[in-house]
């Protein structure tokens, strides 16, 4: 196999976009490359005999150095206080974060460059290609990658003893039998019979492969297949947890040998590629700390749960991608170096934290577009995607999302002579009771079918593992316990714990992120089928029918029904998401698509639409967010058959709404309609006959003023030409002219009296008025004009030309048009 790779990348065309332009390999080779990991910081410059765990201090490490290779043979009797404890050697202080990243961290003050912010996906994904041979297990099996790993829904339990050079208390003949055994000697008591469990692997012994083959592998596959898995160990303190998640250079625990198989899956899976990136964090007093969190920063170690229920992620948490197995060594030795541990009464290096390595896997099948070197293509680059899937589902092919949790709790233990190792206890033991409270909660739940409140929330531990606790995931258990016989009581609440711990259900499914094209292809094939399924059962429904009882026949229709309805609802569904699609293709594009030709009009058009949509969109946000307001409480946590129930109650009232619609709209909707039709036919008609009055009055009104402006002007005409005239005959009169006028053959004419001029001339004034038409009675001579008309109606009342303003009173001539005076206003003064 080893051979047929090798050959497969010996054929590998020049043009070869390499996958891994970050690995720690490559860029130790490139020296001109600043800020880059150093070769001399990978974990193979280590000692051999240096564990994942790394410690934290100077003081432990040179203990370490001190310490046999092995480490399997001397393995410690039963860690007590009077045996272990030796009071000369120097304690481990709780190690000081500051401290342990400055001047232990393999990489210190060097921010990673495969922080999964820093790269582009694309450009790291892991393939069958670029997995180094050494990187793999080789020892995955055909039978493994296609087993469906996601089957069990139970939580695998299994037990791992631990060698002892001490008397031990439990009977472990019966290993094989997965069945564990106390001696009666050791029993609390004699009376009633000796505690048996049975679990489904009791393992013994120092090989640390047996052990992960029996409790780790097929999780691991199952993780690499799309499902979340965990696995984790509990136990007392020093009863080697881990020593089986992390082991030693001889024996590597569950997490080396993990990645490896890893590895060896995306090795023997051609058809997919892969983003691997992951995280390492520790839960010390009840605080979540970064263990990959840069070192200049203090304040961002400190990591918080968001979210609730199935819903919960942790931020912020540093992620780092992954192409090699060197490459999650470095990630877990620089975590290693900022892990707390301490020297115990009964552990020289006792965790002191619970602390979780997390593989986020996102796979989808190799893309289409390859280039004819078999590789892909290489796109144009893309910003990592905040929060989410980081690889985008291409193609029409699905995203898998999954989880791989490798838990290393810390252990339970009893009091302790150190103050601080005290104060770790307590929280410890707390957060170990919370889970051992969540777990009997969840056991009983599933064994009683009851739906009771779970205390996920009590400590950060079950708080974070909540959505797995909760179902979504496929656990393996092991529980560590020494079989020393001054260690019944705490084994024998381990193995409490692992038989509660069996009892809860799981349903784990595979996490899938679809593109439209897929889920589209999906609906189509379904709605074939359905279609298929619908036709047959209508083929044979005659002759059925006949065989079938009244009841049976209810039931058939029923189910053809529900074929039939689900058949809308999919072809529904494919409208609906292509109108989607439409829709995004016709909406204007994002500021980087602007055509830089457009006027400055029309980007202000683009910019008004934009807008608009914006308000639009808010407003049905606001709308949805009220809804969901309104929508009826439910705790979060609460579980999926009291959601489903929910929704079916919110189901009825809609459909009852829209009985309720229908019957109003067939019963009332008519006459209703008839009514409002009625009313308003006859508002119309009188507003017509009210708009018609309207334009009558304007038009009258318009017609009136005319008038009035005419005889102004005619006024004012007249008024010049009596002026003038009445100049004319007092200079007539003044001259005393008027007698050299006679004939002297004629009788000679009365002599005028001084002001008769003035009478004669206003006697020929009123006859000549006449003569213009104007008649001293103003109504009958303008019979036809509006004023008339007006003047007629207002009688009695002040006329408009009554208003207007007094004449000067120099020349003493009043104009007053008082109904039945004349024009010229006889009672004028004029001047003497
Ligand atoms: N199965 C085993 N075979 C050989 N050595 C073991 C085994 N289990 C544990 N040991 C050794 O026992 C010691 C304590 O184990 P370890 O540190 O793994 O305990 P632990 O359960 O993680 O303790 P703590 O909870 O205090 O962290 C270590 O030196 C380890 O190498």
């Amino acid at each position: 196999m080893a051979g047929e790779s090798t050959n497969a990348r010996s054929v590998r065309p020049p043009p070869f976009t390499p996958k891994r332009p970050l690995s720690v390999s490559a860029l130790s080779s490139d020296s001109s490359t600043v800020g880059r990991i150093p070769r001399a910081t990978t974990p193979s410059s280590l000692g051999s005999a240096r564990k994942y765990k790394s410690t934290l201090s100077v003081e432990s490490r040179s203990r370490l150095s001190q310490r046999p290779r092995s480490g399997l043979s001397p393995v410690p009797g039963t860690p007590t206080k009077a045996s272990s404890y030796d009071a000369s050697r120097p304690k481990t202080p709780s190690t000081p974060r500051s401290r342990s990243r400055g001047a232990e961290s393999p990489c210190p003050d060097l921010p990673s460059e495969m922080d999964v912010t820093q790269v582009d996906p694309e450009e790291v994904l892991v393939d069958y290609q670029t997995v180094e041979a050494g990187d793999i297990s080789g020892e995955i099996d055909e039978a493994l990658l296609t087993r469906d790993h996601g089957a069990e829904d139970k939580v695998m339990v299994s037990i791992r003893i631990r060698p002892s050079t001490s008397p031990i208390a439990w009977d472990i003949s019966e290993a094989q039998s997965k069945t564990l055994k106390l001696f009666p000697q050791y029993a609390k008591s004699t009376m009633s019979s000796p505690p048996q469990f049975n679990f489904d692997e009791i393992l013994t012994g120092s090989e640390n492969k047996p052990v992960y083959n029996a409790v780790a592998r097929s999780h691991v596959c199952a993780a690499m297949d799309g499902y979340n898995a965990i696995v984790f160990a509990y136990g007392q303190t020093a009863s080697g947890k881990t020593f089986t998640l992390s082991g030693n250079e001889e024996q590597p625990g569950i997490i080396p040998r993990a990645m490896k198989d890893v590895f060896a899956f995306i090795r023997r899976t051609p058809t997919r590629e892969y983003l691997l990136r992951c995280s390492y964090l520790e839960i010390y007093n009840e605080t979540i700390h970064d263990l990959l969190a840069p070192p200049s920063s203090t304040t961002s170690h400190i990591v918080e749960i968001h979210g609730s229920g199935s819903n919960v992620w942790l931020s912020p948490l540093r992620e780092e991608v992954v192409t090699s197995l060197k490459g999650v060594k470095e990630v877990l030795e620089r975590g290693n170096a900022n892990r707390r541990t301490a020297t115990t009464d009964w552990n020289e290096r006792s965790s002191r934290s619970h602390s979780v390595f997390r593989l986020v896997i996102e796979s989808r099948e190799r893309a289409d577009a390859m280039s004819s070197s078999g590789r892909c293509t290489p796109g144009p680059p893309r910003p990592p995607t905040p929060g989410g899937p980081r690889l985008q589902a291409l193609g029409g092919k699905s995203v898998q999302t999954s989880v791989l949790s490798l838990i290393d709790l810390a252990g339970s233990e009893k009091a302790t002579s150190d103050k601080e190792r005290t104060k770790e206890g307590k929280y410890i033991n707390q957060s170990l009771l919370t889970l051992g409270t969540v777990i009997g909660t969840l056991a009983d739940n599933a064994a009683k079918h009851k739906t009771d409140y779970v205390p996920f929330r009590n400590s950060k531990l079950t708080r974070m593992l909540q959505p797995s606790l909760s179902g979504n995931a496929r656990i393996s258990v092991i529980c560590t316990i020494n079989p020393d016989t001054n260690a019944v009581s705490e084994s024998t609440n381990t193995l409490l714990f692992a038989q509660r711990i069996k009892k809860v259900q799981l349903n784990a499914h595979k996490g899938e992120v679809m593109d439209t094209e897929a889920l589209l292809e999906r609906y189509r094939i379904e709605i074939e089928d359905l279609k298929k399924k619908l036709a047959e059962r209508e083929a044979e429904a005659p002759a059925k029918s006949r065989r079938l009882s009244a009841q049976e026949k209810i039931e058939e229709s029923k189910a053809m029904k529900d074929l039939n309805s689900r058949i809308q609802q999919l072809t529904k569904l494919i409208l609906t998401s292509q109108t989607v699609e439409e829709r995004e293709a016709s909406r204007p594009g994002s500021p980087a698509k602007v055509d830089f030709d457009m006027t400055p009009y029309q980007l202000q058009q683009e910019l008004l639409a934009a807008r608009r949509e914006i308000e639009t969109q808010s407003t049905q946000i606001l709308s949805l967010e009220a809804a969901l307001l309104a929508r009826p409480e439910l705790p979060p946590d609460a579980p999926e058959d009291s959601k489903d129930k929910l929704i079916a109650e919110q189901a009825k009232t809609i459909r009852e709404l829209e009985i309720v619609v229908a019957g109003y709209e067939d019963n009332l909707g008519e006459p209703l309609r008839a009514v409002r039709e009625d009313v308003e036919q006859e508002w119309s008609v009188k507003l017509e006959k009210e708009v018609k009055l309207r334009k009558e009055k304007e038009a009258w009104a318009e017609e009136l003023v005319r008038q009035l402006e005419k005889e102004r002007k005619m006024r004012t005409k007249l008024e010049e030409q009596r002026r003038a005239l009445a100049a004319f005959v007092s200079k007539f009169d003044a001259l005393g002219l008027g007698g050299d006028l006679a004939v002297p053959s004629l009788p000679k004419p009365p002599m005028p009296a001084p002001g008769g001029a003035h009478q004669i001339f206003a006697e020929r004034q009123r006859n000549k008025s006449t003569s213009f038409g104007l008649s001293s009675d103003f109504s009958s001579n303008a019979a036809d004009s509006p004023v008339k008309i007006e003047l007629i109606h207002v009688k009695g009342q002040p006329s408009l030309l009554e208003q207007m303003p007094e004449e000067d009173p120099w020349n003493d001539v009043s104009f007053e048009m008082e109904p039945g005076h004349d024009l010229l206003g006889e009672k004028e003064n004029v001047p003497a």
